[in-house]
């Protein structure tokens, strides 16, 4: 967690955004969440879950730093796919900082190079190198990361701002890279109140949360066919005021009537368990008991087609 440190008093105030990039798994979202303190990225051990930018905002007497986070980018094989590389590139153009993040139990691979390449091609941005998950390495093979993410960097000409290892897990040196991050952002008052942590708007997290529960435990029979839709968000009508009840009516949208069942599950307790298991998220989310009615329904072939992309918030 980023310790705030007071702010000398001739240090100007600093403000601005950031964003983790990284292949699928590297650890972006959790890093997010550490950062910022509070669960508003979805993580999961499912790679390319992160399909929004959500923004994690950290607060500090000297500066504002505004997390953005990304979908991995990818060799695109859907409309989906390109879509979501658009969204990074944009992001990338947009931002006063890029974090590279590498994790240290991995070697780096061709899905490292293929992003490098791609960051080695936005030049006016500062990139910082993060080497994630520490924690899972000793310390010989996280020196060896460490050269490997610098000759990487020579062998492409894209000249690090940073190198720094971290581990949002372990909470290590997580208040060193705000401290490394800070000082590339350009001067600037506040960009948003101070206390906000995001401005994802709340469907989207909610529907965020639905699909992190509605993919686990299917892990290899649906991996990027489930999109959430939250339909509506309404306080329930007549309650006192001391017990408030959220009600949320959300569908979960597979392809193929062949996937009901395996989202369904025998008798039904599957979709049960996903409703408990986000309920429980959201209420935890909004800080409000919560109903929530999910239905699931097919949408044929949504990844390739440019009006349910639409319609699903793509
Ligand atoms: N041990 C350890 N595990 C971590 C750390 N950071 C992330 N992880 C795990 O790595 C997995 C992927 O983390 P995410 O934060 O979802 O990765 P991501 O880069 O956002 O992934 P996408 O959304 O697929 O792009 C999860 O199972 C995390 O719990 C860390 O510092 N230490």
């Amino acid at each position: 967690m980023t310790a705030p440190s007071p702010a000398a008093p001739d240090t100007p105030h600093r403000s601005g955004f950031a964003c983790f990039v990284g292949r699928p798994n590297a650890g972006k979202s959790t890093l997010t969440n550490a950062l910022v303190g509070t669960k508003v990225a979805i993580t999961s051990n499912r790679p390319q879950t992160t399909r929004h930018t959500v923004r994690g905002i950290v607060h500090r007497p000297d500066a504002q730093l505004v997390l953005v986070d990304t979908p991995g980018l990818h060799k695109p094989r859907t409309l989906l796919g390109e879509r979501l590389n658009d969204v990074v590139r944009t992001t990338w153009a947009e931002v006063d900082v890029i974090g590279f993040c590498l994790p240290a139990d991995q070697k780096l691979g061709p899905g490292d190079k293929f992003i490098a390449k791609e960051l080695a091609s936005i030049k006016r941005t500062p990139k910082v190198a993060i080497v994630t998950k520490t924690d899972l390495v000793d310390p010989r093979t996280l020196a060896e990361q460490l050269i490997a993410v610098d000759r990487l960097g020579q062998e492409l000409g894209i000249e690090w701002a940073q190198i720094v290892p971290v581990s949002a897990v372990g909470d290590t040196q997580l208040s060193l890279l705000a401290d490394l991050l800070v000082p590339l952002l350009p001067e600037g008052p506040l960009l948003y109140p101070e206390g906000d942590l995001t401005d994802e708007p709340e469907q989207i997290m909610v529907a965020e949360l639905i699909r992190e529960a509605a993919l686990e435990g299917v892990r290899d029979e649906l991996p990027h066919s489930i999109a959430v839709v939250v339909e509506e968000m309404l306080p329930r009508e007549g309650r006192p005021a001391d017990r408030p009840l959220l009600d949320i009516h959300a569908n979960i949208f597979i392809e193929r009537s062949s996937q009901k069942g395996i989202v369904i599950g025998p008798k039904g307790r599957r979709l049960k368990d996903v409703g408990t298991t986000s309920r429980r998220h959201i209420e935890a989310l909004l800080g409000t008991p919560v109903f929530l009615d999910l239905h699931v329904k097919i949408a044929k072939d949504w990844q390739r087609d440019p009006k349910q992309l639409r319609r699903l918030g793509f």
